[in-house]
């Protein structure tokens, strides 16, 4: 099962655009899990594979947990460190709190993809939400991972967890409003900053990145979540970029204008509360393999592969 597409796994090969700028590709499995469908809903048939490391795993994990799934689908993680055959299990290369792969024992991630898809010709990307009845891929998408787990398995939740809505359906238009400019800007723009190949591809992520942080920050003034009074999944996939800033893109990749914790008092305060007071969020969080992860992995951008040791601590106390 094990096929060498270096040019697919290795990120010190990723493509950039003709000024130096990274883009992103889009994700190529896009099922969704539904009655009546080639995926239906049932306990114990779907299985995630995720990264502690990856923002857009965790997003996954915090609603599989806010949704109290975990006895439903199962979770592995992978090994921080992704090399040249991209990101490996405990057994390719052993790491703290990563594991094997339960199902096959992979090496790599990649040996999914390509038992999903033995001519798949695109990244090797966490989250992969896995079908175990027809061996395959379900989706690898984050955004549409959370929204499968935020309603698709409601009949088997007690009804408090089957309650728990992140997208209800008054505040669509306004999360999908903030989502849009986030993911550029935020998500996606911490990439952009990072991996940018020249100052103007480089300045060109960085100044939106924190014009929409001020934004944030007057939006988040006096308020415990983002839109309205309740939690959704605007918050969720804000938080998973906000909480590695200080700890990794400050430094590594170059977003260092202002620091959360110096620069944006109500963004910190935010991003504290979610922590320290919901433990979908904190046990989801690892410094380890968040730290290790880019460090590590980016030699393009870290060559001596050192872990910087700050900021002690990575998230202040309440
Ligand atoms: N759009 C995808 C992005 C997933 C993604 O890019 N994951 C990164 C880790 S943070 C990855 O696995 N990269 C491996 C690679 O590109 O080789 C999602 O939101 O699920």
């Amino acid at each position: 099962m094990s096929r060498n597409a270096e040019e697919q796994s290795d990120i010190t090969r990723l493509k950039f655009e003709a000024d130096g700028s990274f883009k992103r590709l889009d994700s190529s499995f896009r099922n969704q899990i539904q009655k009546g469908g080639k995926f239906e809903p049932e306990k114990d048939r779907y299985h995630l594979y995720v990264s502690y490391a990856c923002p857009w795993a965790t997003r996954a994990l915090i609603v599989r947990k806010l949704k109290g799934l975990e006895n439903l689908i199962g979770v592995t993680v992978v090994s921080p460190r992704m090399g040249e055959h991209g990101w490996p299990f405990a057994n390719a290369h052993k790491f703290p709190d990563a594991d094997v792969d339960p199902l096959y024992n992979s090496d790599h991630v990649k040996d999914l993809y390509f038992r999903a898809e033995p001519e798949y010709g695109g990244r090797f990307t966490v989250p992969v939400l896995w079908d175990k009845k027809h061996e395959t891929i379900v989706n690898n998408e984050s955004s549409e991972i959370i929204r499968i787990f935020n309603t698709a398995f409601n009949e088997f939740l007690p009804a408090d967890k089957a309650a728990i809505d992140i997208y209800p359906e008054k505040l669509r238009l306004q999360i999908d409003e903030v989502n849009a400019w986030v993911y550029d800007t935020v998500n996606n723009g911490v990439y952009k900053t990072g991996f940018a190949r020249t100052q103007e591809a480089y300045e060109k992520a960085l100044f939106p990145l924190f014009e929409s942080l001020d934004r944030l920050e007057k939006m988040l003034e006096g308020k415990q979540y983002l839109i309205g009074d309740v939690l959704t999944e605007a918050d969720i996939r804000l938080f998973v970029t906000i909480i590695r800033f200080d700890p990794v893109y400050v430094g590594h990749f170059k977003c260092n204008i202002r620091t959360i914790r110096g620069g944006y008092p109500a963004i910190n305060k935010w991003m504290k509360n979610l922590y320290w007071n919901h433990p979908e969020f904190k046990d989801t969080t690892n410094f380890n393999h968040i730290k290790t992860h880019y460090y590590w992995s980016h030699p393009i951008i870290n060559p001596t592969r050192i872990v910087p040791v700050g900021p002690i601590p990575d998230i202040d106390p309440l």
